[in-house]
């Protein structure tokens, strides 16, 4: 593959923002393509990969060649992809077979799967024996998942339309309204995308709207809805018959949610920001149904975001555990009796997931609920996301 001495400075540009200025990777990389509008295709897509997989393999690039400069870290990154450099002046500070015998020497799982070294120990603490398979699964290329919007089209009619576009797809049991890329591209572009014919969801983030076992006619409460995901799936799965009140804490998340309902064609979201406990007061016992997808600490989606495992620390897990458990406490009074909530996070931490949910059912606020069934989805054993999903019972 011929490298283009531009594209490489496009990456190195997009890294900066995201390690010396602290930006997630995935705006770094919109805001980076959109700048430069000239860029084909291919290039495009080669700056979008290589800077997601250098962010990836940001410590152990770093580790096998302990570098300021970029061309550096980039060299040392395309010999490990198994490329051979081309004899630039920029990568003469590079020396090959020394990056190779330091890679074969290692032994640090840490460093050899490119995590912090208090992740790999939590890890290790929570997951056990799973860990290390769980944390190289993660460490791959995502998929690129579609959710079929069933308001508007069929699963099989979406995938011919695609076909005919060039966009080759396929299906996965046990994921109704999921489609698959067979090779990655942008899907934004498509007429298909801007008709809302579909949205772009992971096959594990799909199982949580389904979950819920709602019907038309019901009146949800998307409590943790930011901009909209599983709202517009439980929309769909209501056939856009009843009432869905789509609620957070910020509310510019909230104003993604009515511009996507309105491309998919679903009239029956209603939005509020939450202001503080008053809020969730007023909506006491108002729910059939309740989906709380809380914050967490995104360790299951580190395929998508792999800056995250750069940006988390031990204390913002404990941040966000404990902000996980006011919600359960406090929200779930909004559940009429005999209603049903899920609590869902996209971590694969227990301590995130059904130890929250045990410590809230051991609790005062959690005397009237049941456990009904819960779903504890590796990467792993999935093949997509990794996600926690507790289906629970407000008794009558
Ligand atoms: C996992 S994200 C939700 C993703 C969204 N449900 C979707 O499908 O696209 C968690 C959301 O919780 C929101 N949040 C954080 N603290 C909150 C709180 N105390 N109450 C309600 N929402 C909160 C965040 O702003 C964020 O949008």
């Amino acid at each position: 593959m011929k490298l283009h001495n531009n594209t490489i400075r496009g990456v190195h540009s997009a890294l900066e923002a995201i390690f010396k200025e602290g930006q997630y990777a995935d705006k770094v990389i919109e805001r980076t393509l959109k700048s430069n509008p000239k860029w084909g295709a291919r290039d495009r897509s080669f700056i979008a990969e290589t800077t997601y997989e250098m962010v990836r393999w940001w410590r152990l690039i770093n580790y096998l060649s302990p570098s300021e400069s970029y061309w550096d870290l980039f060299g040392t990154y395309w010999l490990m992809q198994g490329h051979s450099l081309p004899p630039w002046e920029e990568f003469s500070g590079i020396n090959p077979d020394r990056i190779k015998s330091k890679y074969e020497k290692l032994e640090d799982p840490s460093l050899l799967e490119s995590i912090p070294t208090w992740l790999h120990e939590m890890g290790k603490n929570e997951l056990g024996d799973k860990w290390e398979q769980e944390i190289h699964s993660l460490n791959e290329e995502a998929e690129v998942v579609l959710r079929v919007n069933t308001l508007k089209t069929t699963r099989e009619r979406l995938k011919n339309q695609l076909a005919e576009d060039g966009i080759k797809t396929y299906i996965v049991k046990g994921y109704p309204d999921a489609l698959i890329l067979e090779e990655r591209q942008n899907v934004f572009r498509n007429p298909a995308f801007k008709e809302g014919l579909f949205e772009v969801q992971d096959a594990s983030s799909q199982l949580v709207a389904a979950a819920l076992a709602v019907e038309p006619g019901m009146r949800v409460i998307d409590a943790c809805a930011g901009a909209g995901g599983k709202s517009l799936h439980l929309a769909a799965l209501m056939d856009n018959k009843g009432k869905i009140l789509s609620m957070d804490v910020e509310e510019w998340k909230l104003q993604q949610t009515k511009l996507r309902a309105r491309r998919d064609g679903v009239s029956i979201i209603e939005r509020k920001v939450i202001e503080g406990s008053k809020t969730i007061k007023r909506l006491k016992e108002s729910a059939d149904r309740l989906l709380l997808d809380v914050p967490c600490s995104g360790l299951g989606v580190l395929r998508r975001n792999p800056d995250t495992k750069w940006k988390l620390s031990p204390e913002s897990i404990a941040d966000v555990q404990k902000t996980q458990q006011e919600i359960i406490q406090s929200y779930s009074s909004m559940v009429k009796k005999g209603g049903q909530m899920v609590y869902a996070t996209c971590s694969i931490l227990p301590s995130e997931n059904q130890n929250q949910v045990e410590k809230f059912l051991a609790s005062e606020a959690g005397q009237d609920f049941e456990l009904i069934e819960d779903q504890k989805v590796l990467a792993q054993e999935s093949g997509f996301d990794g996600f926690y999903i507790a289906r629970l019972q407000r008794k009558p």
